[in-house]
């Protein structure tokens, strides 16, 4: 139609088909770069309120509440990033994230090297820049057979092979942690033997763990001479432990120099240890193999400082590493037996149920002619079991990382190079699809969560039924000692150590609850809860105490 008025241009005749068309190619053209500029954005990114700061700052300050929000945004994807200071970090959850970060086939492209030479060696193990550049030009990787180009390098002198190759070997293989059992069991039996059966005594649970279990863990690791040179060692371990956090994000001496403070007594008492160690140890004579010996402890713990000093280490710096192993062995095992002996003795019928499950493996030992526990078969208690895995989950609370060094798909997602993995426990351990049972949720402490009841016939026709232990989800969904090549290579003993204290304490007393206690003294009408200031740190320990009565059993 012409327009009549002014200079007009002539506009086409449009038809409704023509319109609807073009309408339509419009819509499709819209969806089209909306859904590439989305698939551009990859995977759902957390909310950050001042971008690069917030999250970095609720993640060091308040990891509770960041993971909580971490936890809500996985509800629906199994891959979240966000910015943790300059750093990308994906967190990732589900089977295929969980292979990624823990299986085989990346081994030399997820690792945790980063992490090693970016905070740990600098602060834990007190390394100098160039000691840890040593570190950072071993290109030959964690596996037997070095990476292809760096095969010329001789086998001892690769550090990330011999560091995780000794563990593994020495704490992990059931040859030598047998001995070390053995050792446990008589040392902690032996410490159990100042509560007589003739009086009742008060105890806390948490003295009891943090004192006597630790110090027992200690002696059999590194040999008497260690807490007999520096008599207040544990106390100096248990400040060591409470400022961990602090000393690996390197907050500087002059904001607070309470966590270096408390290393540098550590590391000294150590060092003492060490030199006296080094002078008296005969490494010609009849001890160099041995799986015990008084002066290193374990054999584990003879051979990474033999090695350390093959390799020309500093003694402050081999001090220190001890330090870390030292932290490792009881920073988780000690809550988790505080937790363990906790859940148990709180239940009367729980903990009647569990004295009668170690009843079936007590022994007498035939050096001492006392009554002890059969350790193989302990670890296969099916109630005992289940109560250690329920409490691992529950309470085993970090974010296992790794540095991504080559470009890697997750669920789709690609991620790229130079950043960051992290699996958080929290929201794998506490998934409700995977753990939660009609009556029991998932948060909630369940010790039967894990046993399968099935029935037996015995011979004489009589069935009943018999409790087994079987895991309540998936192998994915549980990871408290992590996995992969740095997967923690003290977890057997663990479970051993913690199921002999536990079942020392349990199968030699009689036991009467007498109440809860907080951190002050004062008299608690409610159990323990998690310490959630801890977090995101490892074990989160009980906010607070029991104390129980006991009497050996004559
Ligand atoms: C309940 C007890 C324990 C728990 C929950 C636990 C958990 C862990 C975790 C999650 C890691 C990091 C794994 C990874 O990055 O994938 C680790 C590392 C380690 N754990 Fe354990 N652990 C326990 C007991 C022990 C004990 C008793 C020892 C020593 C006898 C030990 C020695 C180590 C060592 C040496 C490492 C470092 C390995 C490395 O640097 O690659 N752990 N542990």
């Amino acid at each position: 139609m012409a327009s009549t008025n002014g200079p007009t241009m002539a506009l086409p005749e449009i038809s409704l088909s023509y319109l609807l068309a073009s309408l339509l190619s419009l819509a499709a053209f819209v969806f089209l770069v909306l859904k590439l500029s989305s698939s551009g954005r990859g995977p759902r990114a957390l909310a950050d309120p001042i971008p690069r700061v917030f999250n970095t700052l609720q993640f060091m300050l308040n990891n509770h509440k960041f993971m909580i929000r971490v936890q809500n945004a996985m509800r629906d994807s199994s891959v979240v990033r966000c910015y943790l200071g300059p750093k990308a970090v994906y967190l990732v959850t589900g089977q295929q994230g969980l292979r990624t970060v823990f299986g085989r086939e990346l081994v030399h492209s997820v690792t945790n090297q980063e992490q090693m030479t970016g905070f740990a060696l600098p602060t834990l193990y007190r390394m100098k820049p160039d000691e840890v550049r040593r570190w950072e030009n071993d290109k030959s990787g964690v596996t037997k057979i070095p990476i292809s180009g760096t095969e010329h390098m001789p086998s001892r002198q690769r550090l990330w092979f011999n560091y995780e190759h000794i563990y593994a070997e020495y704490l992990g293989k059931p040859q030598y942690v047998k001995p070390q059992v053995d050792m446990f069991r008589h040392t902690f039996g032996t410490a159990l033997e100042r509560y007589s059966a003739d009086e009742w005594k008060t105890i806390s649970i948490l003295e009891l763990c943090r004192g006597e279990i630790a110090g027992a863990a200690i002696s059999v690791l590194f040999g008497p001479d260690l807490v007999k040179l520096t008599p207040d060692f544990i106390d100096r371990f248990w400040s060591f432990d409470e400022h961990v956090f602090s000393l690996v994000l390197g907050i500087p001496k002059w904001i607070n120099s309470a966590p270096s403070k408390a290393h540098d007594r550590y590391v000294a008492a150590i060092e003492t240890w060490l030199n006296r160690a080094l002078t008296k140890f005969d490494w010609e004579g009849p001890d160099a193999e041995a799986d015990w010996e008084p002066r290193f402890g374990a054999r584990a713990v003879r051979e990474m400082v033999k090695w350390m000093k093959e390799t020309g280490w500093r003694t402050e710096v081999i001090a220190a590493t001890m330090g870390a192993l030292a932290f490792a062995l009881n920073s988780n095992s000690i809550p988790t037996s505080t937790w363990m002996l906790m859940e148990i003795i709180k239940s009367p019928s729980l903990l009647q149920a569990v004295r009668e499950e170690l009843a079936t493996v007590t022994i007498t030992d035939p050096k001492t002619g006392k009554q002890t526990l059969d350790s193989q078969k302990l670890v296969t208690l099916p109630l005992l079991q289940s109560v250690w895995t329920e409490t691992l989950r529950l309470r085993i609370n970090f974010n296992i990382t790794r540095d991504v060094k080559e470009p890697i798909t997750i669920d789709g997602h690609t991620i790229p190079k130079g950043s960051m993995l992290q699996a958080p426990m929290m929201v794998a351990h506490y998934d409700e699809a995977t753990w939660g049972a009609p009556d029991h949720s998932a948060s909630e402490f369940w010790a039967e969560r894990h046993i399968r009841y099935t029935n037996v016939t015995d011979s004489s026709g009589k069935t009943s039924a018999s409790r087994q232990y079987a895991m309540a989800g998936r192998a994915t969904s549980y990871f408290p000692f992590g996995g992969g090549a740095n997967m923690c290579p003290g977890r057997q003993y663990a479970k051993f150590e913690v199921l002999m204290a536990v079942g020392l304490v349990l199968s030699q007393f009689d036991i009467q609850f007498v109440g809860w206690f907080k951190p002050d003294g004062s008299s608690s009408d409610h159990p323990a809860e998690s310490d959630m200031r801890y977090c995101g740190a490892g074990a989160m320990p009980p906010d607070r105490d029991m104390k129980i009565r006991l009497r050996r059993i004559s």
